[in-house]
């Protein structure tokens, strides 16, 4: 029988919905499983300072959102420096409502150079970063009670050794291309250089600086250090709904996606 003397949650998530899906998976396992947990955000800079490194015999349920039907890659080099000394693990990645494409076995291919065995995985859905109606309030109770239910059927395969390593999940190898912005014309536009705006409205509480994963807004809360991901976080956690985007080529496909994959999309676990 394998046992684990932990679990540790390990999580990137600027608006909070990759964190909710983790940590639901996480306590369930630990109630289940009997054994502790603790949870470690590496979303901001300062949380980055040292790589993941997760002790021999822990249970590590790592956790990305999706971005472009694949991991971040502005998070991949941190990522590849990861150790996990043996752990079993759970690669899960959060998507909003379009598709995962090949993210969550690109996550689980990453587990596994750190000497991470993976044993389960799993994609949910969460509100779409660029949206408030696009996945809007999820993950929900139904999704959270999913989590649970992959939970205690991960805690029984590994509690009973039959789990298999590593884990088969859904996805291309190689990889897709990330997906690019389509505009109105059909052709396709990438959004790298776009940032957001800031109405009159910014009060300069300096929230937006305190939220975003890449450290790029000055704290005067109008200019910008570095590049932008486009994760949302500012514009969601602005007290003031002061932060916007007004691109062309970000506004054609944020209504694009909202009106393509208007579906509701539902979690998929892999064992
Ligand atoms: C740049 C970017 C690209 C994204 N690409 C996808 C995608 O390919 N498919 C999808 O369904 N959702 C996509 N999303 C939405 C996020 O995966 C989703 O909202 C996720 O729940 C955000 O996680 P967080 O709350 O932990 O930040 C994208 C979001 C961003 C910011």
């Amino acid at each position: 029988m394998t046992t684990c003397a932990r679990i540790i949650t390990a999580y990137f998530s600027p608006t909070n919905t990759t964190k909710t899906v983790c940590e639901t998976i996480a306590q369930e396992l630990s109630r289940t499983l009997g054994i502790p947990h603790e949870s470690r955000s590496f979303t901001l800079p300062g949380e980055r300072t040292e790589p993941l490194v997760f002790p021999e015999g822990s249970l590590v349920i790592l956790g990305m959102p999706v971005y472009a039907g694949r991991v971040p890659n502005f998070m991949l080099k941190y990522l590849a420096q990861t150790e996990g000394n043996g752990s079993m693990g759970l690669p899960i990645v959060v998507y909003g409502n379009r598709n995962y494409d090949d993210a969550l076995i690109e996550l689980r291919d990453i587990m596994e150079k750190a000497h991470i065995h993976t044993v389960a995985g799993g994609a949910f859905i969460g509100e779409h970063s660029f949206s408030r109606t696009l996945g809007q309030g999820r993950p929900d109770s139904q999704d959270l009670n999913k989590a649970r239910s992959f939970a205690q059927v991960v805690a029984s395969t590994i509690s009973n050794d039959r789990y298999r390593t590593p884990v088969p999940v859904k996805g291309n190898v190689p990889y897709r291309p990330y997906m690019v912005p389509q505009k109105a014309d059909g052709s396709h536009k990438t959004i790298t250089k776009v940032f957001p705006k800031v109405s009159d409205a910014c009060t300069n509480c300096g929230v937006c600086v305190s939220v975003c994963p890449l450290g790029s807004i000055a704290p005067d809360c109008h200019t910008y250090t570095t590049f932008c991901v486009k994760c949302c976080a500012c514009v969601k956690a602005c007290p003031v709904g002061a932060r916007y985007y007004d691109d062309e080529t970000y506004l054609f496909h944020k209504k694009d996606l909202e009106e393509t994959y208007a579906r509701r999309a539902e979690p998929e676990t892999f064992i």
